[in-house]
């Protein structure tokens, strides 16, 4: 399964990180902790769908994506679009993402910004505040009930707000007995990568009310946000529906109508 490879290669990849700079060699140079910009309530507007999105060149379902990428140019569109958050794919090998994207990213908006990688140790939430996230992504069909309090503890210390990605009842029960507070329906289906909206439609009624619910992947039309918003939805993560669009800005329109 793709998941199984891609956490085995990050695992070789943090292991080699940790030789370059150990933890505490990493943890030193957080030494003064700026508070996150507050990715949360930015995404909790009444009456609005709001928009995380995403930078992202390839996928491992779809390959490269985008041809011409430009991260910067493509925060720009993003900022003068107004989006709520960003979301900046740091994974190198599969989506062709990079930790300096999002530096880059950081030092040119104030926008509030989501890690999106594959978090299985706690040097990456460090490592996270360090780049310049606001918030990281804690995936339940990766890491166990005792990890996901342990990475949102230590996210807290260090002032990162946690999207908790589920794909069903099972993962969904796990990150609510783990405290998760912002929400991540996965449409996607990790395993044969078929995206539906009705995963959201399926779960979003045992998601406590006082969550921040966002659904993600596979959301590509006006159509696609009106039926979000009606379940009840707060926000939107997309990806894809971006990076093919020809006028970044104008599909942002589109969607919000
Ligand atoms: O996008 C993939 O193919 C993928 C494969 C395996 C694990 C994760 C994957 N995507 C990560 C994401 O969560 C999406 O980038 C994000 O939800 C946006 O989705 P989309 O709008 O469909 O690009």
């Amino acid at each position: 399964m793709i998941l199984d490879k891609i956490v085995a290669h990050k695992k070789k990849k943090v292991a080699e990180e940790k030789h370059q700079l150990s933890l505490s060699k990493l943890v030193e140079k957080l030494d003064c902790i700026q508070p996150p910009r507050n990715f949360k309530n930015s995404l909790k507007k009444e009456n609005q769908l709001t928009i995380i999105a995403e930078i992202k060149k390839a996928s491992p379902s779809k390959g490269v994506i985008r041809q011409s990428f430009d991260p910067l140019e493509i925060a720009e569109v993003y900022e003068e679009s107004c989006v709520e958050a960003m979301s900046v794919l740091t994974e190198d090998k599969f989506f062709q993402g990079s930790d300096d994207y999002l530096k880059q990213v950081r030092k040119t908006t104030s926008c509030p910004l989501l890690r999106k990688d594959f978090i299985i140790e706690a040097y990456q939430v460090y490592q996270s505040k360090l780049l310049g996230a606001d918030a990281i992504l804690l995936i339940a069909a990766i890491l166990t009930k005792q990890q996901l309090i342990e990475f949102q503890r230590i996210a807290e210390q260090v002032g990162l707000y946690c999207l908790l990605e589920v794909h069903n009842e099972e993962e969904l029960d796990k990150v609510l007995e783990a405290g998760g507070e912002i929400i991540g329906i996965n449409n996607r289906n990790l395993k044969t990568f078929e995206t539906t909206l009705k995963t959201t439609e399926k779960l979003i009624s045992s998601v406590p009310k006082n969550k921040v619910i966002v659904s993600e992947s596979g959301i590509h039309t006006r159509e696609d946000m009106q039926f979000l918003q009606k379940l009840g939805v707060n926000a939107v993560l997309i990806g894809e529906g971006f990076m093919v669009a020809e006028d970044i800005g104008k599909k942002i329109r589109e969607l919000r109508g």
